[in-house]
């Protein structure tokens, strides 16, 4: 059973791909460079069989038949740069194969029609046929079956011709014809090879681009993960904060800044008051929502450079660095006006929601981010057992 074409496959004989929607991509993806070749060698092909008017002269002198050469040379340059300047314009070979052949065939008629007008120099024709021949193939940008034909056609007529119009014997016709048969072989399997090669290359110019394009996406997929795992790793999942063991990386970080820079540096320890009686009232997702209030409101109160953080429960903690008792003891006020003043849930209007900060600054170069915390927790507890709704400041 004859297996299916991969899409890879290149034809053996036409040295196209076997696909025919890759085949249109590929040369779709040449045409503007085809398109420029193609009108560049036809201009050149129709300039070069014009200055042959020349040899003609030379040969026939001012005769009937030169005026004919002539005339039909300026046909075949005419048509030749017509056609040229319609390819370089409109001729994607995808789309308009037989555009590109035209040009050949007009060619392939002109030099045929040499023969009859000039019989004399069949030989310099035959080197020309053969030149062409080759040119039609390996120099003019072509698809391999249009430039077969055209080749074929040209041979064909100008042996034709010259058996006709050169009264040639027929040993010098199955030489000329043995000629053009091997012109046209070499020329077809150079440009089978050159096909076959450049779809080949193509392919795999192809495939290392999605290669390329698939190795991006995992990388993007990799990065997304590693940013989605490190917010898992330093975010509290509730409030969306730097959880305590990111909390305490930073604020270590922040403490030292400002000991050598020898800045104040105050801690915060944030305490709901009364927390369970909401939850125990309003439910724990009425809890929640309080919480991730309170977290917002003491976001927004923070200066760039400040950090918080959830410690645990209903506790938060807050590092302030270049900030001394006074200015603390302000934020910390203002602080807790703002969460008294939080709009609540409907239903909870009763609820007076208050917090207790306990706040603790770093007087010198060997305080440690431990003996702050220890420090602001107890004067959270002071503040809880004086009554709440208060801001502690420990005094040395
Ligand atoms: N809704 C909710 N409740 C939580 C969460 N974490 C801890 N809690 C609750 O918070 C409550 C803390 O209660 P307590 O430690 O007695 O503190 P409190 O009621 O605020 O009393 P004081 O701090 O002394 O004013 C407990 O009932 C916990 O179950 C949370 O993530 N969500």
């Amino acid at each position: 059973m004859a297996s299916r074409p991969t899409p890879d496959q290149v034809h053996w004989l036409t040295g196209q791909f076997c696909e025919d929607s890759k085949e249109v991509t590929y040369q779709r993806s040449i045409t503007s460079r085809v398109q420029f070749e193609a009108c560049l060698s036809l201009i050149v092909a129709a300039c070069i069989f014009g200055m042959f008017s020349i040899s003609d002269y030379s040969l026939l002198g001012l005769t009937k038949e030169y005026y004919l050469l002539v005339a039909m040379r300026c046909v075949v340059v005419v048509l030749c740069l017509s056609l040229a300047l319609i390819i370089y314009r409109w001729g994607g070979y995808a789309d308009s194969a037989w555009l590109h052949a035209l040009p050949l065939w007009v060619l392939a008629t002109g030099i045929i029609l040499i023969v009859p007008l000039r019989p004399d120099s069949l030989s310099t024709q035959t080197t020309a046929v053969v030149v062409a021949t080759m040119a039609f193939y390996l120099l003019i940008p072509n698809l391999l079956k249009v430039v077969t034909l055209a080749s074929l056609y040209l041979s064909a007529g100008f042996i034709v011709s010259a058996v006709l119009f050169a009264d040639i014997t027929p040993m010098t016709t199955l030489r000329i014809a043995l000629l053009l048969i091997m012109a046209n072989a070499v020329g077809f399997f150079a440009l089978l090879r050159l096909e076959s090669l450049q779809r080949k290359q193509f392919s795999l110019l192809h495939e290392e681009r999605h290669q390329n394009c698939k190795l991006l996406k995992e990388i993007a997929h990799r990065k997304s993960l590693e940013t989605q795992l490190r917010t898992l790793a330093e975010r509290d999942a509730l409030t969306g904060l730097n959880n305590r063991g990111h909390f305490i990386k930073l604020a270590t970080a922040l403490l030292h800044r400002s000991q050598h820079e020898n800045m104040p540096f105050s801690l915060f320890m944030i305490d709901v008051d009364h927390f369970k009686k909401i939850n125990d009232t309003w439910g724990h997702s009425h809890g929640d929502w309080v919480l991730t209030k309170i977290a917002e409101v003491c976001s927004q109160s923070l200066r760039p450079m400040d950090v918080i953080g959830r410690f645990g429960g209903e506790e938060f903690v807050m590092a302030l660095p270049n900030t001394g008792p006074e200015d603390a003891q302000m934020v910390a006020e203002q602080l807790k006006k703002q969460v008294a003043e939080l709009p609540l849930k409907e239903g909870m209007s009763e609820l007076c929601l208050s917090i207790t900060i306990g706040i603790a600054v770093a007087h010198n170069e060997k305080t440690t981010l431990e003996s702050l915390i220890k420090q602001a927790d107890q004067m959270l507890y002071v503040g809880k057992r004086d009554g709440r709704n208060k801001v502690v400041m420990f005094q040395i």
